[in-house]
């Protein structure tokens, strides 16, 4: 088995991003990236934390804006208004999910489809499925990198994606379709779940239950993203996938931690260096 290793991937394309953010450095642009975290949530503590250090090491400028769970939603979205309008900032994201009391899609609709970094906001969903995308979501996109950095070509494979989020699922459907696989796309719903991801050649998980995923799912010689980010019985960050388990019958797999999570904010930096270029060339 080959393990998917998205922490040493995203070094190797850490050494070219350095590079564009040292061009835009001589043209007076140091490209910004802000983070909006409410309240307190366990992954989101993890992905700010990572953020924040990566976007050091390769010379950005990172902001981290961060409110208790009960602000109102007036205050986040006057936050978000200046975000769009401040011009230091390529882009931006507020962490998901956001406390019950508000109202997530109003957020999301606030920001300015130009600085949506994360591509969660309708204008960019729509771009990305019409096969034009402008700004993507960052796991997927984290995702695609990977696979392509281990040259798996996914051209008439068989992807199964377990999960139906905005944020996972139905973008890595869409970025897996433009490279012309037949992807399904499986949820709580699905009947004979087991038998349908034992069919994939590529299978992606992303449901959030901690190693749900064993090798009765698993077709041999199967390819295995992992984009779990749960805690053990014992506390222990791991994945929606029993790495012990499948490691035998799967031909690639990415470990939790290690492999989705770098790769997503190797996404994220670079979809943030981009919007700076864009900036630097008017
Ligand atoms: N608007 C929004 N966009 C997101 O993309 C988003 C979000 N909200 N809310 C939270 C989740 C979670 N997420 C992670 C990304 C990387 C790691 C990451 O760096 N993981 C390391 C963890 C290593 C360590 O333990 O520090 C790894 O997998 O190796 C974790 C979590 C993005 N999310």
């Amino acid at each position: 088995m080959i393990k998917l290793d998205g922490k040493k991937v995203a070094g190797a394309l850490d050494e070219k991003m350095s590079q564009r953010v040292a061009t835009l450095e001589e043209k007076g642009i140091t490209p910004g990236i802000a983070v909006v975290l409410v309240g307190d949530n366990s992954a989101s503590a993890v992905y700010v934390r990572n953020k924040q250090r990566r976007a050091e090491k390769l010379g950005m400028r990172s902001d981290l804006i961060k409110f208790d769970a009960d602000v109102t939603e007036d205050t986040l979205l006057k936050k978000i208004e200046e975000l769009n309008n401040d011009p230091a900032i390529d882009g931006f994201l507020v962490q998901l999910p956001l406390p019950d009391h508000i109202d997530e899609d109003r957020v999301i609709n606030a920001i300015d489809p130009k600085k949506d970094v994360d591509g969660f906001a309708p204008d960019n969903v729509g771009h990305l499925w019409i096969g034009e995308p402008q700004t993507k979501p960052a796991t997927a996109a984290g995702i695609l990198m990977m696979l392509d950095f281990y040259d798996v070509d996914l051209d008439g494979k068989n992807v199964v994606i377990i999960g139906r989020s905005n944020i996972v699922g139905k973008p890595v459907a869409a970025m897996m379709l433009a490279k012309n696989a037949t992807v399904t796309v499986a949820h709580s719903h699905t009947k004979n779940l087991k038998e349908l991801a034992k069919t994939a050649d590529v299978l992606v998980v992303a449901i959030g239950r901690a190693k749900f995923v064993n090798k009765d799912y698993v077709k041999d010689g199967a390819i295995v993203v992992d984009v779990g980010m749960d805690r053990d019985e014992n506390g222990k960050l791991c994945g929606d996938v029993d790495f012990d388990d499948v490691q035998d019958t799967a031909a690639m797999m990415t470990p939790v931690p290690g492999g989705v999570g770098p790769m997503t904010i190797t996404a994220l930096m670079d979809q943030v260096i981009e919007l700076a270029e864009e900036r630097a060339n008017g």
